[in-house]
């Protein structure tokens, strides 16, 4: 292995980056290790969970990116790294840590991800999902009724409070450093297909 290649996927909300993401992880197995930004999100166990809910999860300074920019170095200098787990339930950190080992394409996801100008320029490829805002609002709504704990009240405060005006400051606006933009999201198949051929080409070179 001779360069670590980084993708960066970015996208609002329920875009559908994850999907994007274990879509390329599918094809190339070892070969890819997928990061998400979610992981670094700052432990709150200070507080307690009724004040955990309340805070502001779509502003940078939720998250500890210092540590995921150390660690894709590491990686990038093929040492392995263990990453921090985070529990949208608890919202904070866990107690574990999960191995992660050099691969030759590092993919990392989040929705801020190319808001931060050191992070970005780590990233050799840049992706951006693109999904209109109602789409990934209905997303958001089923995923975390069903799969983060939340009541579909408490998804709408949060959206209207945090994480539309946060995303109009911190998400769209970095669009612009996008080298592809993918409409719709993770199940574009014809979009997914040509990042899977350059992938190919670059794993190819190696
Ligand atoms: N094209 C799609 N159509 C319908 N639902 C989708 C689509 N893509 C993703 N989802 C669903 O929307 C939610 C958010 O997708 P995900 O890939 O996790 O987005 P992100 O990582 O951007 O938050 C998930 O529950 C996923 O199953
Ligand atoms: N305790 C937390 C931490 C984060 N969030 C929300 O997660 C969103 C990011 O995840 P995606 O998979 O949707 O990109 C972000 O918008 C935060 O609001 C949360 O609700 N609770």
């Amino acid at each position: 292995m001779k360069n670590v290649i980084v993708i960066g996927v970015s996208g609002g909300s329920a875009s559908g980056k994850t999907t994007v993401a274990n879509r390329i992880k599918e094809e190339y197995k070892d070969s890819v290790e997928l990061l998400s930004h979610d992981f670094y999100y700052l432990p709150h166990d200070d507080l307690p969970i009724s004040e955990r809910v309340k805070l502001n999860y779509d502003h940078p300074n939720a998250f500890d990116t210092g540590k995921l920019i150390n660690d894709i170095k590491q990686l990038k200098q093929l040492n392995a790294i263990e990453r921090p787990v985070y529990s949208y339930t608890e919202h904070t950190r866990l107690a574990e840590t999960v191995k992660v080992n050099p691969a030759k394409v590092i993919i990392v996801e989040g929705f801020m991800i190319f808001e931060n100008t050191e992070l970005r320029e780590l990233m050799d490829i840049k992706i951006f999902v693109d999904t209109d805002a109602d789409e990934r609002l209905m997303r958001r709504i089923i995923r975390d009724v069903n799969e983060r704990g939340r009541t579909l009240e408490s998804v709408i405060t949060q959206y209207a409070n945090t994480v539309k005006p946060m995303h109009e400051l911190f998400v769209e606006p970095y669009k612009k450093y996008a080298d592809i933009i993918i409409p719709r999201g993770g199940m574009n198949d014809i979009a997914i297909d040509l990042l899977i051929h350059r992938i190919k080409a670059i794993l190819a070179e190696d």
